[in-house]
């Protein structure tokens, strides 16, 4: 009894666990994580990651994410300012502490939409998040979304399929992670997007109460 209190005076104190929303680009990481943020405003805090790619029409800079230099960013990754960093499709991209903590800072629940390879490089942390890979119905459907998407050249379109069957290839890893979406209907993939969130979002609104 004495064990199981403890352990949720712990759990309380430590704050909520972060989520890692994973998956093939244009499988519908941001679209679902835009749900979660307007449906559960004071919840969830978005952690604004670092890139070397361009802006697409519409993102903001330190809302989408912090544009720098490749110069700017293998700076800070050989001071140890982030927590993980990979290549993808030509660019960097990476997760620095501070964009962690300040979410965490506040109490919130933290999404980090990275990668595979960040997944794979989160799990040597002690980050402890929950892991949800995002997945399309088919490559035919992914493909016909990134390109609907009006984002992405030809050239970088190619890349980002070819990087899509490698993170589908290795995201078959059993137990990589807690729970896999297939983004098929939207409202059906939010819903259970929710479902494993339920603990998490629960802890935050009670402690918003007080
Ligand atoms: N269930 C769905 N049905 C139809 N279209 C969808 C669905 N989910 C997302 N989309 C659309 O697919 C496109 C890709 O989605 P989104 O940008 O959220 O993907 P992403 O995983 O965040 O991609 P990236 O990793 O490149 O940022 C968007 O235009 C979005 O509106
Ligand atoms: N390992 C990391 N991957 C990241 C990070 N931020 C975003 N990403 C992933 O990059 C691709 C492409 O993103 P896009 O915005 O250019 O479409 C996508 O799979 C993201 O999940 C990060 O900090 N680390």
């Amino acid at each position: 009894m004495y064990l199981r209190l403890f352990s949720r005076i712990f759990s309380a104190m430590a704050g909520p666990r972060p989520v890692v929303l994973t998956g093939p680009s244009g499988a519908g990481k941001s679209t679902l994580l835009k749900m979660l943020m307007k449906e559960y405003e004071g919840v969830f805090g978005f952690s604004v990651s670092h890139t070397t790619r361009d802006p697409r029409p519409g993102e903001e800079n330190g809302k989408d994410y912090h544009y720098v230099t490749r110069e700017k960013m293998t700076e800070g990754i050989a001071n140890g300012e982030f927590i993980e960093n990979a290549e993808f499709s030509g660019n960097m991209y990476g997760t620095s502490k501070a964009s962690v903590q300040d979410v965490q800072a506040k109490n919130l629940i933290c999404i980090l939409d990275v990668d595979i390879q960040g997944v794979k490089n989160i799990k040597k942390t002690d980050l402890n998040p929950i892991y949800v890979s995002i997945q399309p119905p088919s490559m035919q459907i992914l493909e016909q979304r990134l390109r609907d998407r009006q984002t992405e050249t030809e050239e970088s379109l190619q890349k980002r399929l070819e990087a899509a069957r490698l993170d589908m290839e290795l995201s078959k890893e059993p137990g990589i992670f807690d729970l896999v979406i297939i983004n098929d209907n939207l409202e059906d993939a939010y819903g259970k997007l929710k479902d494993v969130l339920v603990d998490e979002i629960a802890k935050v609104q009670e402690a918003n109460k007080s």
